[in-house]
């Protein structure tokens, strides 16, 4: 789903005054005595793209939820603020199945030249004809096309994406990757992805952070030359420190493997996936 959330209004200090996108400063979400969120700061600059992984269990969707206004709960923050304009997009592209794809881009969209920029959005997420088509008729790598187109329709300043591509073969994930990386290069929102998938968040990322005990506890720039095609010894081993900063130990050796494709984290403990 596109929500078109309204951003973190009430609790806004001073407005976004320091040039970021987002700025976080000691945010604590508990539910009864537990702390999911704990003193956490983050911080992501204007156009910057940046993944969350974290084993199951986190708190990335709660952050997620906490920037996208939808958790209003917070237990307390020093420093809180987000754009008004921030998109959501999440596993399930929830299109209203009454409404045609382009109603579905526009729903909610001001302005005379409302049609036009669905038409467009559309167009960029290659759905070009299919203006009149009913979710029912797409795959669920389409839908999520449509998800996007949703999205970005309206030049959000932060994109929100809790595991958008979870539900698709790896085949159509990887198409995805590079519609998004396509997608963002246009309109440069900053990004904040949730993903369980190592090769997902080292493909799109410029930043990698890793939830863990309610803080960031690594912020690692990812610097690997494009395309980030896995093979390279760097690849491997920024492969390997990621999944062992999730609990998965993985020689380096192992990138080149059979699972290499697909590089799914699910880390033992499990959870909900
Ligand atoms: N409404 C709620 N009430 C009570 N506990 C909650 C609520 N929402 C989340 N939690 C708890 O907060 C913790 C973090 O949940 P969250 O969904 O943010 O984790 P996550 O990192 O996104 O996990 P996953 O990777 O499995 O999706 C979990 O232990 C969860 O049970």
């Amino acid at each position: 789903m596109a929500t078109h959330a309204g951003g973190l209004k009430d609790g806004l200090k001073g407005g976004l005054t320091t040039g970021a996108a987002v700025r976080i400063e000691g945010l604590v979400r508990a539910f009864g005595d537990r702390r999911v969120l704990d003193a956490l700061d983050l911080t992501v600059a204007p156009g910057e793209f940046v993944a969350l992984i974290g084993r199951s269990g986190s708190g990335k969707s709660t952050l997620l939820r906490v920037l996208a206004g939808i958790d209003h709960d917070v237990t307390g923050y020093q420093r809180l603020d987000a754009p008004e304009n921030v998109s959501v997009v999440f596993q399930d592209a929830r299109l209203l199945p009454w409404k045609r794809l382009l109603e579905n881009v526009t729903l909610g969209l001001d302005g005379p030249d409302a049609t036009r920029r669905g038409r467009t959005a559309l167009a960029e997420v290659g759905l070009a004809g299919r203006e009149r088509a009913w979710p029912v008729e797409l795959s669920g790598g389409e839908q999520q096309r449509v998800a996007l187109a949703r999205s970005l329709v309206r030049e959000p300043e932060l994109l929100l994406a809790d595991e958008p591509f979870g539900a698709l073969d790896a085949l159509t994930r990887i198409r995805m990757h590079a519609l998004l990386r396509r997608l963002c290069e246009a309109h440069r929102p900053a990004v904040l992805l949730v993903t369980h998938d190592v090769d997902e968040a080292i493909a799109l990322a410029d930043r990698v952070l890793v939830l863990d005990a309610g803080r960031i506890a690594a912020d690692l720039p990812i610097t690997l030359p494009a395309p980030r095609a896995p093979g390279s010894p760097a690849y491997a081993a920024l492969r390997a420190d990621l999944l062992a900063r999730l609990g998965v130990d993985v020689e380096p050796a192992d990138a080149d493997g059979p699972d290499a494709d697909r590089g799914g984290v699910e880390p033992a403990e499990g959870g909900t996936p």
